[in-house]
């Protein structure tokens, strides 16, 4: 194979070549997104899926923190900062993790076995692990890159919200209340991010660096959805230790 040297974009024509990575690679289009959304999993499945989901939660924070304290100035800080808190929240109760675990909980799964992360797949853990370490290793501008997945997210949410109250009786409002706020900090956090990537990808090599990188995190929240697959629909095949549907911390 010959390698052929990428040409350089426009910041519009690298826009579109991100915006066509998600049109593809999303996981929106995943087969058990697709199933949650249209009301085809038992609760059981769905507990699954917001038990390991917990654990993507709760690292994101610490994923940007690790970016906040590489990042150079001030004005890049505070609006870094500003996604910690968001999932942290300031006080205890508050931010996005712990609204995730009002969701874990209105599905009947006990706080401390969720938060131990005892029933965790294994793939999750390498997966959003993979991620946490990309935005620790990689240069500035695929950290934040990586995160561009969000650009996609605000359409997913929605279906996702109105999907699950629709077709699942044990889901409500109040279940759901995790994925209200995010509609307005996705599209503020992934704008940022977006005008970041057009402003400092100007060559052909940093460009294909960021398109890399988005490719690479679709691939991280796809993985984890292939694992809730294999593991949670039928045939199912739960990985030795992992949460069991019926027993361990489960009402
Ligand atoms: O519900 C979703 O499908 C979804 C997707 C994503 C994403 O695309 O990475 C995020 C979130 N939710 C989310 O809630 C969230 O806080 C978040 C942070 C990030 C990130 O990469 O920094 N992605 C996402």
């Amino acid at each position: 194979m010959t390698a052929t040297n990428p040409t350089l974009l426009s910041a519009d024509e690298l826009e579109q070549a991100l915006r066509a990575i998600g049109a593809e690679r999303y996981h929106n289009r995943h087969p058990f997104h697709r199933a949650l959304h249209d009301g085809k999993l038992n609760r059981a499945q769905v507990q699954a899926w917001a038990l390991n989901r917990y654990y993507y939660q709760a690292r994101i924070p610490a994923k940007d923190a690790t970016l906040l304290a590489r990042l150079p100035t001030a004005e890049l800080r505070r609006e870094w900062r500003r996604r910690i808190e968001d999932h942290d929240g300031d006080a205890p109760g508050t931010g996005g993790v712990a609204r995730w675990l009002k969701l874990t909980d209105g599905l009947g799964l006990e706080e401390g076995y969720v938060t131990s992360l005892d029933g965790l797949l294994p793939a999750t853990r390498f997966a959003v692990d993979a991620y946490v370490e990309f935005v620790r290793d990689r240069s500035i501008l695929e950290a934040i890159a990586s995160s561009l997945t969000e650009l996609f997210s605000p359409t997913i949410i929605s279906e996702r919200v109105s999907g699950m109250l629709r077709h699942y009786d044990f889901v409500t409002p109040e279940t759901l209340a995790y994925f209200t706020p995010r509609l307005t900090q996705a599209p503020r956090d992934s704008d940022f991010a977006l005008a970041y990537v057009r402003e400092h990808a100007t060559t052909p090599q940093t460009q294909q660096a960021v398109l890399e990188a988005l490719r690479f995190k679709c691939s991280i929240l796809w993985s984890m959805l292939d694992a809730l697959d294999y593991a949670y629909v039928a045939p199912a095949r739960v990985p030795p230790g992992a949460f069991v549907p019926g027993t361990d911390a489960a009402r």
